[in-house]
């Protein structure tokens, strides 16, 4: 059984003279959490973009689940089944939680716009279920009693969860996590890492940019490090930390290890 949820390869990318990506690879397996590490400016979130669908890359081949996909646009993408929160958080703030959920449900829900317009009968059911899965889904991060809260009335830590309730509401194949500690105190990250847990050990396929080391180490299956737009290694967080051209990248001049 090929149980391969997302295969990226030689994918490569330049902004005028600099070369930010080169030749970068990865294989995420079903029920995998997936870690991308580096020093500042090594590329990780230039290859996120590329992979959901912000920048178009200038070589790669991308699959989803065993179809390809061409990653140029952030729609098209989502469709695709790949969902992705954002380092700086992009939630609708003048909404309730509830509805910011309810709007990442809608993308997989088909009444469509005559349904909303008229109002018709199978749009009000839709409309019932989705926000009846929508505070499901408010209860498992663990935020469901704010469910009627505004979403910038939500502490960091909150809107952090809300956006991820909100990408698990679109039942991606893989969900793409920017830096999802970033910001949060250690008793927010101690629960933000009990919920990436209990997201993968409920089937979900997760890859993870994060800062904080010693989250990735603890949560991730495999993990791959990026230095200058270049693959140093991949493998389990074992053998990464042994790496010397990791400890090299990290602890190398001109870098700030995070
Ligand atoms: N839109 C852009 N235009 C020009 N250069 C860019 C653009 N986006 C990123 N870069 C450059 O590409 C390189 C990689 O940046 P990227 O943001 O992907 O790194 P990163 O690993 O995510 O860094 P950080 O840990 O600081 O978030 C950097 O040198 C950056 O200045």
């Amino acid at each position: 059984m090929n149980d391969t949820v997302l295969e990226v390869k030689g994918v490569s990318k330049r902004f005028g003279g600099l070369q930010a990506l080169s030749d970068v690879g990865i294989t995420i397996r079903k029920g995998q959490v997936y870690g991308l590490i580096g020093p500042n400016g090594a590329g990780k979130t230039t290859f996120f973009n590329v992979i959901t669908g912000l920048y178009t890359p200038d070589g790669g081949t991308f699959e989803l689940g065993g179809a390809t996909y061409t990653p140029q646009a952030v729609h098209q993408v989502a469709a695709a089944g790949i969902a992705r929160t954002f380092q700086n958080i992009r939630l609708f703030p003048e909404m309730t939680a509830l509805e910011n959920v309810m709007v990442g449900r809608h993308v997989r829900t088909g009444s469509g716009l005559f349904g909303a317009i008229f109002r018709t009968a199978s749009f009000k059911a839709e409309e019932a279920a989705i926000a009846q899965r929508a505070q499901e889904l408010l209860d498992y991060v663990g935020i469901g009693k704010y469910a009627e809260f505004k979403a910038r009335t939500l502490s960091y830590g909150d809107q952090r969860r809300l956006e991820i309730a909100r990408a698990l509401a679109t039942e991606p194949k893989l969900i793409a996590l920017d830096e999802p500690a970033a910001g949060m105190n250690a008793t927010e990250k101690v629960v933000l890492r009990e919920l990436i847990d209990r997201i993968r050990n409920d089937g979900r396929t997760i890859l993870l940019i994060e800062h904080d080391v010693k989250l990735v180490m603890g949560l991730c299956d495999r993990v791959t490090v990026l230095d200058y737009g270049k693959q140093i290694a991949e493998g389990t967080p074992h053998d990464v930390q042994r790496n010397e051209k990791v400890i090299e990248a990290y602890l190398g001049a001109g870098h700030k290890a995070h």
